[in-house]
């Protein structure tokens, strides 16, 4: 069997993580066939898909800070039981968007809730199960949420409604997290065009597929 490997993609809004990833499965699926999973948060199962629907619909549905970040927990938990740990022991190689950077930026940065606490909250869920390698696609919040606004067709979300300050504290707590875990967390310049970001996330998906050994 292969070293399997657990791969997570991060960002603002509208920082490009989903047309990347897109591109890039078009180009791996045809040379790692069924040892490549891509899946997202929250979602990958029926459960967090059906938590995602409470967590984002269109329009404001009052809900409580706390209960949104352990809504996100709890969905965090099942597509971890339902998809990520199993590809995992097949020695599979995950690709996931969006993880615990997740909450962290915008439930302990964007809601102020704090990272300290939304880590901790998370424990129960992860169990300590962090990605090898994530890569964070660095955008403004007023260049992401234009992209958002431009191109979503309607499908504006809950979050995406947040104010300006929501999101820069988000893309703040981002940056912060990259800088105290430099080693996991690889950042690329997400204003560039997206062919570019494309190559710069290919060079760190070839690099670290690279070490990848066979292992009993
Ligand atoms: N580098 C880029 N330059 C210009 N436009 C881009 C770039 N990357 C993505 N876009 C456009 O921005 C919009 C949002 O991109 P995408 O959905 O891939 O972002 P995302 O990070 O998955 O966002 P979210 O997390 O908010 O869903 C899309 O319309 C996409 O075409
Ligand atoms: C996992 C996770 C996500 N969010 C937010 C971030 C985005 O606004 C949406 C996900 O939408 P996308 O189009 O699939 O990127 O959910 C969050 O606030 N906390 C989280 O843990």
């Amino acid at each position: 069997m292969t070293q399997p490997l657990f791969i997570t993609f991060e960002g603002p809004e509208g920082a490009g993580k989903t047309s990347v990833l897109q591109a890039l499965i078009a180009e791996l699926k045809p040379l790692l066939g069924d040892d490549l999973v891509t899946t997202r948060e929250p979602g990958g199962n029926p459960i967090s898909e059906a938590i995602r629907a409470i967590l984002q619909p269109e329009e404001d549905n009052g809900m409580d800070d706390r209960t949104e970040a352990l809504l996100y927990t709890a969905a965090r938990r099942q597509h971890l039981v339902s998809v990520v740990l199993p590809a995992l022991a097949a020695g599979k190689i995950v690709i996931s968007d969006r993880y615990v950077d997740s909450s962290l930026a915008y439930q302990g940065g964007g809601r102020g809730l704090g990272v300290d606490n939304i880590w901790q909250i998370n424990q129960f869920a992860i169990d300590g199960l962090m990605p090898d390698l994530t890569i964070y696609f660095d955008v403004p919040a007023e260049v992401g949420l234009a992209r958002v606004m431009a191109n979503r067709q309607g499908k504006i979300d809950r979050l995406d409604k947040e104010d300006l300050s929501f999101h820069k504290k988000v893309r703040e707590t981002y940056l912060s997290l990259q800088s105290d875990f430099s080693d996991r967390i690889k950042i690329i310049d997400a204003t560039q065009p997206l062919t570019e970001v494309i190559a710069a996330t290919r060079t760190l998906l070839f690099e670290i597929m690279a070490t990848r050994k066979e292992s009993l």
